[in-house]
């Protein structure tokens, strides 16, 4: 294993990386790690990788210098544990090793302990709720098992990613660095995209090449077939294309002839089930020229569907200026930021479904389709990146009242 060297970075001051403390560990923060307060001269957060709340651990600071405003480090030993602690199953994870998962110490019923903790705190902090409302204290993250085996967060990615080592063996990278970890397997990835599986070419980082795939979704009666590229977006947990689309039908209770604008489409599986539905007008924006051809594809069968290709913003500025009910928003993990959100209330829908993979960005744009008058009155989140930090949240808004001038 090759030594550590982080992402470059312009230093201030003196480096503070290699030095150990004792401590003990405050909340989960959204990233994965926990805060840790310093206490003067120090006076400094530190993010701590591979603890739990309450717990006492020695720290070793692998970011900091005495510039900075807050430091990262690792747990590297447990003074004294906590409950929700367990021996990691993969050996690849810890201190130093791959830097892929964030929870593999954590059993995993407690890891949607510390997500539901993270969304929550998202929405209050960044979304401004009420930390008291229901849609706040209700909000837990649900299991999502996959068919056939115990909730054990393992064996669930479709796809993997891998790199290789100089020796032509496949690799993980370190967390925030790009030294590569050699590993035989990786317990999260499903058989298939297996290290041994995967065909993994030297010097390239790369999903499985090939020709489209085609996924059949069922979901809330309905079954669609969805040809998609092989190097294209589809969810990686098998589970993920079902709950999805039954948690948006079921937050947005498309009715006959409603009109719906599916952004960040990917390849239509949303706008699919929901026309279903409406049996009206359905246009899906996205940006990828390979997804929208798949798109065009899976969408054929509806009566009045039609896919744009472009940047969400673009499209929604220079057209398609007609009213829609519906809205199915996708965005990226950085969020639909304002000049989307702002698109889209303009267009007045009566409610827009919000899926999202950063609850950080979720809860900032929830704050601006406030400012608008559309209100968040319903979320659900779901476990779909088990041993990760990684949580998916369905949000509902709707609009409640008159945009604030
Ligand atoms: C999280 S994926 C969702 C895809 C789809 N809704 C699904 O569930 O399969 C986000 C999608 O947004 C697309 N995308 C990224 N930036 C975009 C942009 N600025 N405008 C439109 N689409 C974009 C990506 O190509 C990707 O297909």
């Amino acid at each position: 294993m090759s030594r550590r060297t982080t992402r470059v970075r312009k230093p201030r001051g003196r480096s503070r990386v290699g030095e150990r403390f004792e401590a003990e560990v405050g909340a989960i923060a959204h990233g994965g790690h926990c805060v840790v307060r310093l206490p003067e001269p120090e006076a400094r957060v530190v993010f701590v990788r591979h603890a739990l709340p309450g717990e006492r651990v020695v720290v070793e600071i692998t970011e900091g210098t005495d510039g900075d405003r807050f430091w990262r480090g690792d747990a590297v030993s447990v003074v004294q544990a906590s409950p929700d602690r367990v021996d990691a199953p993969c050996p690849y994870a810890g201190p130093g090793l791959c830097g892929g998962c964030d929870f593999q110490h954590v059993t995993v019923p407690a890891q949607r302990g510390l997500k539901t903790a993270v969304v929550r705190e998202q929405l209050v902090r960044l979304g401004r709720l009420e930390p008291g409302s229901d849609l706040v204290s209700g909000l837990q993250v649900e299991a999502v098992p996959v068919p056939g085996r115990d909730d054990d967060g393992l064996r669930w990615r479709t796809r993997q990613r891998y790199a290789m080592t100089p020796d032509g063996r496949p690799a993980m990278r370190q967390h925030r660095s790009h030294d590569l970890v050699p590993v035989d397997d990786c317990l999260i990835a499903a058989d298939g995209a297996r290290p041994t599986d995967a065909s993994v070419e030297e010097g390239d980082e790369h999903l499985s090449r090939g020709g489209p795939v085609t996924h059949e979704v069922t979901a809330s009666g309905q079954v669609h077939p969805f040809s998609v590229a092989a190097d294209g977006f589809w969810q990686v947990h098998p589970e993920a294309p079902r709950v999805l689309v039954e948690a948006v039908l079921d937050l947005l209770a498309p009715a006959p002839e409603e009109r719906t604008l599916d952004l960040y489409a990917g390849v239509g599986l949303f706008a699919r089930f929901v026309g279903e539905v409406t049996g009206a007008r359905v246009v899906a924006v996205e940006a990828d020229r390979a997804a929208c051809q798949h798109a065009r594809g899976n969408l054929a069968a509806l009566r009045s569907a039609t896919v744009e290709c472009g940047p969400t913003d673009r499209v929604l500025r220079s057209g398609l200026d007609e009213p829609f009910d519906l809205v199915v928003l996708d965005p990226p993990r950085e969020g639909a930021k304002r000049a989307v959100v702002e698109q889209v209330v303009d267009r007045r829908p009566r409610a827009v479904a919000y899926v999202a993979c950063d609850p950080a960005a979720l809860a900032r744009d929830v704050a601006i389709f406030a400012e608008h008058g559309y209100e968040l009155t319903a979320i659900r989140a779901f476990d779909l990146f088990p041993m990760t930090h990684h949580v998916e949240c369905v949000a509902l808004l709707e609009r409640i009242r008159p945009a604030m001038s």
